[in-house]
This record gives structure tokens, C-alpha cells and sequence, in this order.
């Protein structure tokens, strides 16, 4: 359904997407992770046609995005991370003249948006103007841009960023629901988004893709093991032979201090000695004062997979913004004039302008 093949984005001297490739399947919902600043806008910008690769393709339902793009766009929906919303239409203006921008036809157009409001919960505020609502109801408006056309493929950069708690189960859920009926790329920084929400997880850092798995087959990543450390009162000699009694311990290590000595034990992550070590220490009159047990956690693989990239991109900001290129307008001018010629939306309903929901 969408081939991504050798994508290279490269912003002055500065490589934003390293020979990316990946493909994505009908009907699952995948999630594209990475910390700030790992490719994940610019690669979702290439994808749906608003930004042009240095080098790669990018094939939807077998239409090239640079050589096809008109067919291309029309299998997608989009939602930027900051989605091209007009502050001064009202929500269902707005909708009317996205439905046109996508030609959807005019006996078509009214259930469309009707259902699309519904399913983004945002019929009552249809009149209202877009630059009352609150973030999270442009979110939705945002959302439902994205779904108008009912588009096979649905791309979502970042959906629940800057939201409350409640709003953001609200568009999990709805994400949901999209996946039933659609292809749902979503793209996030937080792990526990991805894996609460997506089928299939592809984790890029530094432009790279450095894994991508269901969220049960990266959980097989894990080295499968925890730590447990144990501080007690006493000399190592002595703490040696107790502990050396215990089964399970893959590795130990210790630091002595004044009067206490720092354990550090590695087990499997299925073997818990924490009892046992602390009885046994008690019963030979080494006090435990401190005990900490730690099993490795998805986060940990994440941060594993990624940490080593991340240090090397603090600073780059400033470096970017030297180099930084003409490209980017270049590439959404097709889009601009593609809005001036349609922004003769008609007036419809009133424009009730009362406060912020
Ligand atoms: N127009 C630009 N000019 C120069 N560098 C850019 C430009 N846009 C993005 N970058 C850089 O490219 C890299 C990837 O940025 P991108 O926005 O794709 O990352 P991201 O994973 O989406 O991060 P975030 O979650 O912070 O949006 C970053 O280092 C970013 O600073």
C-alpha cells in the first residue's frame, strides 16, 4: 500500500533522513516513533507530498508522490503537525472548503462533513469560529480535515500533542475507530502513545529506522534481565559467602564503602532473589539498608535504540538554521496557489463568535 524506499532528506549540510525504507500494510494502524528532531515530520512532509525528497521514492497504492501526486494525494489524508487550519472560518466553512479543495462532489459533500463531525465530536461547534476553540477542538477540526474524502490511508503527526488527559483518550479512541476502516500512520515521541494505540512500531533516530516490529516483538529486544541493588552494613568478604549460597544470579559486582557495601546483581528478568538475599543477610547480622529492584521496560529498549543519537543532535538547531534552505517553500507553493484559487468558501450560518470552548 505505501512503498518508502531510500528516502534521503537532507537540509543544507545537515541530513534530517538517512536512506530510510519501510512499507505498510492495508488495514493496521502503525506507529512512527522517535525523540524530538528524528526525521519523523519531515519523513510524514515527504510521504504526503508537502516537501520533496533529496533522494528515494515514495509510492502510495503504486502512484509515485513526485511523478503522481494528484492520484497519490487522493489516497491520503494528512494532519500536520500544525494542521493549516483558518482561524477566521467558522469549523463547518472550513470543512466545506477542504471537501471542495478535495473535490469531493456537492451531493456528497453535506453527509460527508456531517459524518466527519460526528465521529470528531465537533457538531456543536460547527459555527463557531476556528480561532475560539480551544487546542483540543482544533485538534479534532484538524482530524477531521484529514478523514473528509475518506481517504484509504490516514497520516497523523503527533494527534495528542498539547492535549489534556481526557482529550487525548478521546482521539486514542477515535484513532481507533479510523483503523477499522483505514490505514493509520501516527507519529509520536512518547512510547506509551504508540503502544496503546498501534498494531505495528517503527522507531527512527537520527533519520534512521532502527527498528520496527509489533509492540510484542520489540518487547523480544529486551535482554531479559533486571537489576537489583542492595546496600548493607558489613564487609564484602562476608557478603559474598551469604550471597554466594543464592541461585540465579547471572552477575554481581560491588563497591565498597566506609562501613556499607554497594551489591549491584544482574538476573534474569523472571527471577526475583530479593527475598532471599535479604533474608539471608538479616539472618547473618548484615543489616540491609537499602534494597531497589529494577526489570527492564520497553522505555529502556527505546532509549537504548535511540539515547546513543540523541546527545549528538543537542545544539543542531542553531546550526540548521544557518543552512537552512529555500526548499520547504518551494515545496508547499503547489499547495498555497492550489488554496487561493478555491478561498472563495461561501458564506454559510452565522458566525457566532462567543468565547472559547
Ligand atoms: N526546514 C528545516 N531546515 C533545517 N533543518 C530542519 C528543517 N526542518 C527540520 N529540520 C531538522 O531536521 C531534523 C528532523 O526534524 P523533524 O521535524 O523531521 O523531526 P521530528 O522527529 O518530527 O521531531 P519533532 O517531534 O520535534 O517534530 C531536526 O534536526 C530538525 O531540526
Amino acid at each position: 500500500m505505501i512503498e518508502v524506499e531510500n528516502l534521503v532528506k537532507k537540509y543544507g549540510g545537515h541530513t534530517a533522513v538517512d536512506h530510510l525504507s519501510f512499507h505498510v500494510e492495508k488495514g493496521q494502524i502503525y506507529g512512527f516513533l522517535g525523540p524530538n528532531g528524528a526525521g519523523k515530520s519531515t519523513t510524514m512532509n515527504i510521504m504526503t507530498g508537502y516537501l520533496a525528497a533529496t533522494e528515494g521514492s515514495v509510492k502510495i497504492n503504486g502512484y509515485d508522490i513526485l511523478t503522481n501526486p494528484e492520484e497519490a494525494k487522493r489516497c491520503i489524508g494528512y494532519l500536520p503537525e500544525f494542521p493549516p487550519l483558518y482561524p477566521e472560518m467558522t469549523v463547518h466553512e472550513y470543512l466545506k472548503f477542504v471537501a471542495e479543495l478535495k473535490k469531493i462532489s456537492k451531493e456528497e459533500r453535506k453527509k460527508q462533513i456531517e459524518e466527519v463531525m460526528d465521529m470528531t465530536m465537533i457538531s456543536d461547534v460547527s459555527k463557531r469560529l476556528i480561532k475560539n476553540l480551544s487546542k483540543g477542538y482544533k485538534q479534532r477540526v484538524g482530524l477531521a480535515q484529514a478523514i473528509l474524502g475518506y481517504p484509504e490511508v490516514i497520516i497523523l503527526d503527533e494527534p495528542t500533542v498539547g492535549l489534556d488527559p481526557k482529550q487525548i483518550i478521546e482521539i486514542r479512541d477515535l484513532i481507533r475507530r479510523l483503523g477499522e476502516n483505514h490505514t493509520v500512520i501516527l507519529s509520536s515521541h512518547i512510547l506509551s502513545e504508540v503502544s496503546a494505540v498501534c498494531d505495528h512500531i517503527m522507531i527512527i533516530s537520527k533519520g534512521k529506522l532502527v527498528a520496527s516490529d509489533s509492540p510484542e516483538g520489540l518487547q523480544k529486544l529486551k535482554t531479559g534481565t533486571a537489576d537489583l541493588n542492595i546496600t548493607v552494613l558489613g564487609n564484602k568478604e562476608e557478603i559474598q559467602l551469604v550471597l554466594g549460597n543464592i541461585t540465579g544470579i547471572k552477575e554481581i559486582a560491588y563497591i565498597e564503602n566506609e562501613d556499607a557495601v554497594e551489591i549491584s546483581i544482574t538476573t534474569p528478568s523472571d527471577v526475583d532473589i530479593s527475598r532471599e538475599a535479604g533474608t539471608a543477610l538479616a539472618e547473618n547480622e548484615l543489616p540491609v539498608i537499602a534494597m531497589s529492584r529494577q526489570a527492564e521496560t520497553l522505555e529502556d529498549i527505546f532509549l537504548q535504540l535511540t539515547s546513543s543519537e540523541e546527545s549528538k543532535d543537542a545544539g543542531r538547531a542553531s546550526d540548521e538554521e544557518e543552512n537552512d534552505t529555500e526548499i520547504d517553500e518551494n515545496d508547499n507553493k503547489e499547495q498555497h496557489e492550489e488554496i487561493k484559487v478555491t478561498a472563495e468558501a461561501e458564506e454559510e450560518g452565522e458566525n457566532e463568535d462567543d468565547g472559547n470552548i
